[in-house]
């Protein structure tokens, strides 16, 4: 191995050598759960897997192929400019914060690569948040650099200004420079474990945007239980249509395949056109995984409905789907089962589930190759345990249900609580490290014996789990009765006249909250409250039938596809 290449072989072998956790078992709690060995090399970070893969692809995006190689190479020259801006002592950082601004494309992994390299931690920055959003940003992670791609450095520089941070703007080189030359220099032998990797923020509709930071440690836990659970393999190519600054983006769609040498073809942005192109085409590398919320499965379904109007296409479609295609996963936001359906109707693929949030990683899953079950989301991914605790965890004797998964998978429910109701909560390797410079926060939102608390209600049923969503807006209270509002929506989006559908709770002088319906129609038709309340009386209890109708042009979403319920309320009833 080239001198260069600072990873030790008993390194690199400890982790190439599996995606997969071995059990242990520890007796912590009294309870016989298993967790993943610790192998404290397995938190090294993704680059320092590279160059074992050498020269194979490892991105594609507007500017060519990128390979392994490249990646490093760029990284750790960029990573030494970084360093030698800040004049860091023996090229250790010690996680300063790097913020950065790139594209969807390999500028972007580039810097990532580098902030860890130099010792960093990364904060990704997003192109459509506005100039005050960036400002908050840098300025609360308390960045000493900011990193801007060539497309982006005219919009940060008055911001970096008015802060005094220093800017390092990556040149034209980072989509091209560096193959073939040799790297100089090396990266330092770290122990990466503990050490701050990430700091992603939350959409921040509990106050102003947290800074959720992650370790190394925990970004690996997250993607080998999704590596093994997935079953990411090198053949894999995945096209990648999210931002980059949540974890979905991030972890499940970039650092997964990027861990096992496989392919990220990444668009500039999603395009319905553009995705259907890449599914449909012959060219490689070829796409055989894909991921996203369940608002981009709508949007490519709008596409087809337009489209791909002749039986002969859409025969096609199907056929190319089924053939080429081994996993499509939908996440960050509950999949309504009309989308779940008529995707498998077009495609031939029922969409995997799973549940995940910024502060534990990806908890929860769909199986990969058994039945999945509609509306639910599996069960525990590797390493993760999961809880449900229907009043205050603290209390002794508070009846749970608890699920570890590991080589043997034990589920404890307390006699009489299975289907019952509670908050998810969740403990593991995953599991983030602290709200950025918010220790109150962090303390209380962890139990004392180390659970952090969801905040979303969730139930065991049927051997899987069931997310009914957050418990702050989701669980609507109305007259003595809990009402899922995600329920309720997935019906909704049975009608046919409606396109789009938020169930919020609205205070109610009678009934402590009233479920209301905000839904818009599809072009061209009408529907009344009565004809709604009858259709829906098919389908739901009657205390969960909506009260109140609201028609709207537009419900607004944010990139991932969520709708903040707090901010629809409040511009639809102002105080
Ligand atoms: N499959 C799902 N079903 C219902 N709600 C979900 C699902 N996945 C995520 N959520 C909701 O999204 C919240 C997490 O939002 P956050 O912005 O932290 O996501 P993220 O970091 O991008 O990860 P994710 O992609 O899983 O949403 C969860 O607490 C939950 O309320």
């Amino acid at each position: 191995m080239a001198p260069h290449v600072a990873l030790s072989l008993r390194r690199l072998a400890c982790a190439l050598s599996s995606g997969r956790p071995a059990p242990v078992r520890h007796r912590g709690s009294g309870l016989l759960h298993t967790a993943p060995a610790v192998c404290a090399d397995r938190a090294a970070p993704v680059f320092a897997r590279a160059l074992a893969f050498g020269d194979r692809v490892a991105v594609v995006d507007q500017h060519g192929s990128h390979t392994y190689r490249d990646l490093y190479r760029r990284s750790l020259r960029l990573s030494q400019e970084i360093c030698r801006l800040r004049g860091c002592v023996g090229g250790d950082l010690r996680e300063e914060r790097v913020a950065f601004l790139c594209s969807n494309d390999v500028s972007y992994v580039v810097a990532q690569w580098a902030s860890w390299m130099s010792g960093g931690i990364a904060v990704p920055l997003y192109r459509k948040h506005p100039e005050a959003q960036l400002e908050y940003f840098i300025q609360d992670s308390r960045s000493s650099v900011v990193l801007a791609g060539p497309e982006h450095v005219g919009r940060l520089s008055p911001v970096v200004r008015k802060l005094g941070v220093p800017l390092l703007p990556l040149t034209p080189a980072v989509y091209e420079g560096a193959a073939g030359e040799p790297a100089e220099g090396q990266v330092q032998e770290r122990e990466w474990r503990d050490r701050g990797a990430m700091l992603i923020y939350t959409s921040g509709s509990t106050g102003r945007p947290k800074g959720v930071l992650s370790t190394h440690r925990n970004v690996a836990a997250v993607v080998t239980g999704l590596v093994h659970k997935w079953a990411w393999t090198k053949d894999d190519a995945i096209l990648h249509v999210l931002p980059l600054h949540h974890l979905h983006g991030v972890v499940n769609k970039l650092l997964c395949p990027l861990w096992v040498g496989a392919t990220c073809v990444m668009l500039p942005e999603f395009s319905a056109q553009l995705v259907w192109e890449k599914f449909l085409s012959s060219e490689t590398p070829r796409i055989n995984v894909f991921m996203a919320v369940p608002t981009i499965y709508s949007k490519l379904m709008d596409y087809y409905d337009q489209h791909f109007t002749q039986p002969h296409v859409r025969d096609f479609v199907r056929a190319v789907c089924e053939e080429k295609i081994r996993l499509m996963v939908s996440g960050s936001a509950a999949l309504p089962l009309p989308v779940l359906e008529k995707w498998k109707d077009i495609t031939g693929h029922t969409l995997l589930e799973r549940y995940g949030m910024t502060e534990v990683g990806m908890a929860l899953s769909g199986p990969l190759t058994a039945a999945r079950v509609p509306g639910s989301v599996g069960t525990p991914l590797p390493g993760v345990e999961v809880r449900i605790v229907s009043e205050n965890p603290q209390k002794e004797g508070c009846p749970y249900v608890i699920h570890a998964e590991g080589n043997e998978r034990e589920t404890k429910v307390t006699p009489g609580f299975e289907e019952k109701e509670g908050e998810l909560l969740v403990r593991g390797p995953s599991v983030f490290r602290e709200y950025w410079d918010k220790p109150e926060e962090t303390r209380t939102s962890f139990t004392a014996d180390g659970w952090f608390k969801t905040g979303d209600t969730a139930v065991f049923k049927d051997g899987v789990y069931w997310i009914r969503g957050r418990t702050s807006v989701d669980i609507i209270k109305t007259g003595g009765y809990k009402v899922s509002a995600l329920e309720v929506e997935r019906h909704l989006l049975g009608h046919p006249s409606i396109t789009d559908v938020a169930v919020i709770g609205v205070p109610d002088m009678t009934w402590g909250q009233r479920v209301t319906a905000v839904v818009t129609l599809r072009e061209g038709h009408s529907l009344s409250h009565r004809e709604l309340k009858e259709w829906a009386r098919g389908f739901l209890a009657p205390y969960a039938v909506p009260s109140e109708l609201l028609l709207v042009e537009e419900i607004p979403r944010n990139q991932m596809g969520k709708v903040n319920k707090r901010d629809l309320a409040r511009q639809l009833y102002p105080a």
